[in-house]
């Protein structure tokens, strides 16, 4: 899956200090970040003046960088510092800084851009309550905020909140994305993340799901060879209804339902039957959960089946004990509700708790929510960029659902299914927009697909 990486705090240090091992001064990564930071300030904030407050660590050095890269444009440039720099690096930036430092304060006047290097990945606890008053003060009449690194409060790696933090508009990042960056609630405060490659050596298994690259239509394909997803109805056809739509227009080139009655107003392309043989090797994706209900034979039903399968909504709540699905090719995809129930209350971040859950089931798992993550057993895991709030209605769920049963039955690893599901999920809603019901949310993929 492309997309950019993601490293948590100590990871980056440890590709920072690889570079420097291999002979960069920090003060060159330095050098690189804050002019980075004062090149997305000047396009992002136009030629205003700008304030800067820089905290005492390599946060604060950017901070010192890139004033002095911003002054030399011409552009007006304030630094309010709180305390002297401690790092060398920091001290070696604020020294090459020609321009007035003053104390970071109750007295310190506002600016039209603000800049908050007060602190990066090595912040350790919540902010003083007298520095939070200051930075929201200083931020509410601000017409752009910029964060370097990280919004000054928001914990690198869990993405939550040591204290109230202002919304940016802007988060300018260096050689990789956090985790905080894609993980509420820290995500909600970043604003549009920039990252700036500063020369570092990256290598990582986490990523953010990029737009996905999705196999090109086989001139000599058939409707069997362009997938065929079979779901599995219960108690509620509406749902599956959604899921076979969403899969239908996902691309799949032939969707059957198993239901036992009916189910009114489906499209004609998609075959009702009312057997369910599921050792037909034509199948590419089995799809059971969606309006499910308490019927745990058809999950039962679900795994005598070779093929691989989307395991969502109420059959994720019949699994019992995630070894059922070891073997069984599964893409499994919980909200929070429902993966505590399965997996119980797991340590880490979220990622890292869709990763433990992915090892313990053999299966990939979706772990869904306003930031969704997607973990493979082999150590992937990638992390959905901010999708539309709106999404949280009754049925996306099930068109998601539909959606990685298509891309999966159209030959994408469970993986890449999941993920280039879940961008499109996200890009689909936003193409539907703010009033959108779960069956416009279906109407809308074709146009996401056209994105890529
Ligand atoms: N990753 C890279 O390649 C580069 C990162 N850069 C920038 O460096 C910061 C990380 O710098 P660091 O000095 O480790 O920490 P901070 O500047 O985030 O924090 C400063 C210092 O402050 C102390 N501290 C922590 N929390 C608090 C608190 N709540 N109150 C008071 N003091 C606190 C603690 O001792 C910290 O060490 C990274 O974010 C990037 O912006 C490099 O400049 C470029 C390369
Ligand atoms: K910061």
């Amino acid at each position: 899956m492309s997309g950019r990486p993601i490293l948590t705090a100590e990871r980056m240090r440890a590709a920072e200090q690889a570079a420097i091992d291999a002979g960069m001064p920090v003060e060159t990564l330095m050098e690189r970040a804050g002019a980075a930071l004062a090149e997305a300030t000047v396009r992002f904030g136009a030629p205003l003046p700008v304030l800067i407050l820089c905290g005492p660590g390599n946060n604060g050095g950017d901070g010192y960088v890139a004033a002095r890269h911003l002054a030399d444009r011409g552009i007006r440039v304030r630094v309010a510092a709180l305390g002297d720099p401690k790092s060398d690096a920091a001290k070696w930036a604020r020294s090459k800084f020609n321009g007035e430092v003053e104390q970071l304060g109750a007295e310190t006047g506002r600016a039209p851009i603000l800049i908050d290097c007060l602190f990066g990945t090595g912040l350790k606890k919540a902010l003083q309550p007298d520095l939070v008053e200051q930075l929201l003060r200083l931020s509410t009449d601000a017409s752009v905020c910029i964060a370097c690194d990280l919004p000054s409060g928001a914990e690198s790696d869990s993405g939550e909140l040591l204290n109230d933090v202002p919304g940016f508009g802007l988060t300018v990042t260096f050689g990789a994305l956090k985790p905080a960056h894609r993980l509420m609630p820290a995500m909600n405060k970043c604003g549009r993340v920039v990252l700036a490659d500063i020369g570092l050596a990256i290598d990582t298994a986490w990523r953010e799901i990029g737009r996905p690259d999705l196999p090109p239509l086989d001139p000599a394909g058939h409707k069997y060879s362009r997938g065929l997803v079979h779901a599995l109805a219960g108690k509620m056809p509406g749902a599956i209804a959604l899921s076979t739509v969403a899969a239908a227009r996902s691309g799949a080139g032939y969707v059957r339902v198993s239901t036992s009655r009916a189910i009114d107003g489906l499209p004609s392309a998609i075959v009702q039957t009312d057997t369910a043989i599921l050792d037909d090797p034509r199948i590419g994706c089995i799809l059971v959960g969606p309006g499910m209900g308490e019927i745990p034979q058809l999950l039962t039903l679900a795994l005598t089946a070779r093929a691989p399968k989307v395991i969502d909504a109420d059959a994720i709540g019949q699994v019992g004990d995630a070894e059922r699905l070891r073997g069984q090719d599964a893409i499994l995809t919980p909200h929070s509700g429902e993966f505590v129930r399965l997996f119980g209350k797991l340590p880490g971040n979220k990622a890292e708790q869709a990763l433990e859950a992915a090892c313990r089931s053999g299966a990939v798992v979706v772990y869904k929510g306003p930031d969704t993550v997607v973990a493979s057993p082999d150590g992937r895991i990638g992390f959905a960029p901010p999708a539309p709030a709106w999404l949280a209605s009754a049925g996306t769920g099930d068109v998601l659902a539909g959606m990685i049963a298509a891309l999966r039955a159209r030959g994408l690893e469970a993986f890449e299914a999941a993920c280039a599901a879940v961008w499109l999920h996200g890009r689909a809603a936003e193409i539907a927009g703010p009033h959108m019901i779960a069956d416009d949310l279906a109407a809308a993929i074709p146009a996401a697909l056209d994105l890529r």
